[in-house]
């Protein structure tokens, strides 16, 4: 089977800018987790990443994990794809700015420096630009520092869902328990559920 090529991650010169939403969170106000087994950001997985965010100014978040001994890939060093998760969930959180629900499409990773084990990673992430449901943004990664030697660079393509996305598609057992306990997703604000 053969895959068409994938539309570039550069926005189009007609795409609109993102607007950051009235109630989008204060800039430096703590985003909280989404939900609370996210492998990246829940506060329930033993051996996530606990990644913690905050608004930027823009439509922006600036995030943080400390890479621990779970994450290895090679001795360590973090894994390449647990670097990506987290990356995966900065820009995830820009749904927080735009009050959007958009799940990942495409995510291109620049692997720049290693990442031990121990270190904290400095994420940034924005919106580029919004073309109907689709979103243009991209991230950065730094070592030890904000503005610490650079890591990783990131481009994404998030779109648009409604909550049926997840609804439809999601464990029925996952999907029941956070129907009956919506303790479970309660931060995921932005997201207007209401099950
Ligand atoms: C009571 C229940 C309550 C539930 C509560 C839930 C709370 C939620 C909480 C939090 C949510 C946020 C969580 C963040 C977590 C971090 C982010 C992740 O890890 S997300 C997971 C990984 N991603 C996926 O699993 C997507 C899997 N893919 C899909 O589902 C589909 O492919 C989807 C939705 C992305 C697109 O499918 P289509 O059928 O809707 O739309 P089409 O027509 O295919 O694409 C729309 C446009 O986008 C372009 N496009 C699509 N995929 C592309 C790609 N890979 N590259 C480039 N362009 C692409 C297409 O060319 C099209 O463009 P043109 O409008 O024609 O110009």
């Amino acid at each position: 089977m053969t895959d068409s090529p994938r539309p570039s991650l550069t926005p189009p010169p007609d795409a609109a800018q993102p607007v950051r939403h009235p109630d989008a969170p204060a800039p430096g106000k703590a985003i909280e987790p989404h939900y609370e087994h996210c492998f990246a950001c829940g506060p329930a997985q033993p051996h996530g990443l606990h990644l913690s965010s905050r608004a930027g100014e823009g439509v922006e978040v600036f995030a943080e994990f400390t890479v621990g001994t779970a994450h290895q890939g090679a001795p360590g060093l973090a894994h390449g794809g647990v670097l990506v998760t987290a990356m995966d969930d900065a820009l995830g959180t820009l749904n927080w700015l735009l009050h959007t629900t958009s799940v990942t499409a495409r995510l291109e990773t620049d692997f720049r420096a290693p990442v031990p084990v121990d270190s904290t990673l400095y994420l940034h992430t924005w919106a580029e630009a919004v073309v109907g449901r689709k979103i243009y943004c991209r991230g950065e990664a730094r070592l030890g520092a904000p503005d610490g030697p650079l890591a990783l660079t990131a481009r994404a393509l998030f779109i648009q869902v409604t909550l049926d996305h997840f609804v439809n598609h999601g464990r029925p057992e996952d999907i029941k328990a956070v129907i009956e306990n919506p303790d479970l997703i309660k931060r995921t604000r932005a997201f207007e559920v209401n099950p």
